[in-house]
């Protein structure tokens, strides 16, 4: 059987594949305001995001992903914490089956409704497959997601969940401009830690937004009728498809704020 998020595969039996889930520098994390650092050495984050490397929207059977043509430097993340060139490989969302929880990092406790992330590779290495493995060779940019306001920018991932309702679906997605999904001001923390699923890599930089984008209570309840399962299957609502804080074993949290 391969993971998921259900009592008998989800995160707390994913050690038994992948012990590094019990590692050194594993993520999610709870962030905390007050035990983080302002380090006036981190730059602000610098992202160009060309909307014609937009591809395809899909339903992965863990969450939907839009991925992205990364074999140029059109979409990229410069600067912030990390050094060199990153370049936007696909962004996805993890979300919760009520309003009270759903993201992965949390803030003093607090979690939100749903947690964004692009994803961005290190572009010493010649792929995605071959950062994913390398400490330095991913970096990924967290937005939280609060109720408020419908999102407009959101509105038009969601318009197109008809066609990737079940695992395995995709489509085409076209001229879409990520940006619009980044809240206005871009302070973050940042701190070193692994993919949040398995295989749970410890390669990720991550770079938490403090300031969270909008969604209406309506666009969230979107998000919980695409399914886990495939069609023909037993049909499994995709939600609660997070993974908890894990230990932070001594890593230092730095913040680009006062
Ligand atoms: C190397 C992992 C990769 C699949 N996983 C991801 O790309 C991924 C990306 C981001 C995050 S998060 N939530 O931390 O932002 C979690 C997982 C991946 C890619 C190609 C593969 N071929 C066979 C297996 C396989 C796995
Ligand atoms: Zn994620």
């Amino acid at each position: 059987m391969s993971w998921g998020y259900a009592a008998d595969n989800g995160p707390d039996k994913w050690a038994d594949n992948f012990p590094i889930a019990n590692g050194p520098r594993q993520s999610p994390i709870d962030i905390l305001p007050g035990a983080s650092a302002y380090d006036a050495a981190l730059k602000p984050l610098k992202l160009k995001y060309d909307p014609s490397t937009c591809q395809e929207i899909l339903n992965n059977g863990h969450s939907f992903q839009v991925t992205f043509v990364d074999d140029n430097d059109k979409s990229t993340l410069k600067e912030g914490p990390i050094s060199g060139t990153y370049r936007l490989k696909q962004f996805h969302f993890h979300w919760g089956a009520s309003d009270d929880k759903g993201s992965e990092h949390t803030v003093a406790g607090t979690k939100y409704p749903a947690e964004l992330h692009l994803v961005h590779w290190n572009t010493k290495y010649p792929s995605f497959g071959d950062a994913a493995s390398k400490p330095d060779g991913l970096a990924v940019v967290g937005v939280f997601l609060k109720i408020g306001d419908a999102n407009a920018s959101l509105q038009k991932v969601l318009d197109s969940f008809g066609a990737i309702k079940a695992k395995g679906k995709q489509t085409t997605f076209a001229d879409f401009d990520p940006s619009t999904l980044l809240p206005g001001c871009l302070d973050y923390w940042t701190y070193d830690g692994s993919l949040t699923t398995p295989p749970l890599l410890e390669s990720v930089t991550w770079i938490v937004c403090k300031e969270p984008i909008s969604v209406s209570a309506e666009q969230m309840a979107k998000f919980r009728g695409l399914l886990f399962s495939a069609e023909g299957e037993a049909e499994c609502c995709m939600m609660d498809n997070y993974r908890p804080p894990q230990p932070l074993k001594g890593r230092a949290v730095r913040a680009s704020f006062k």
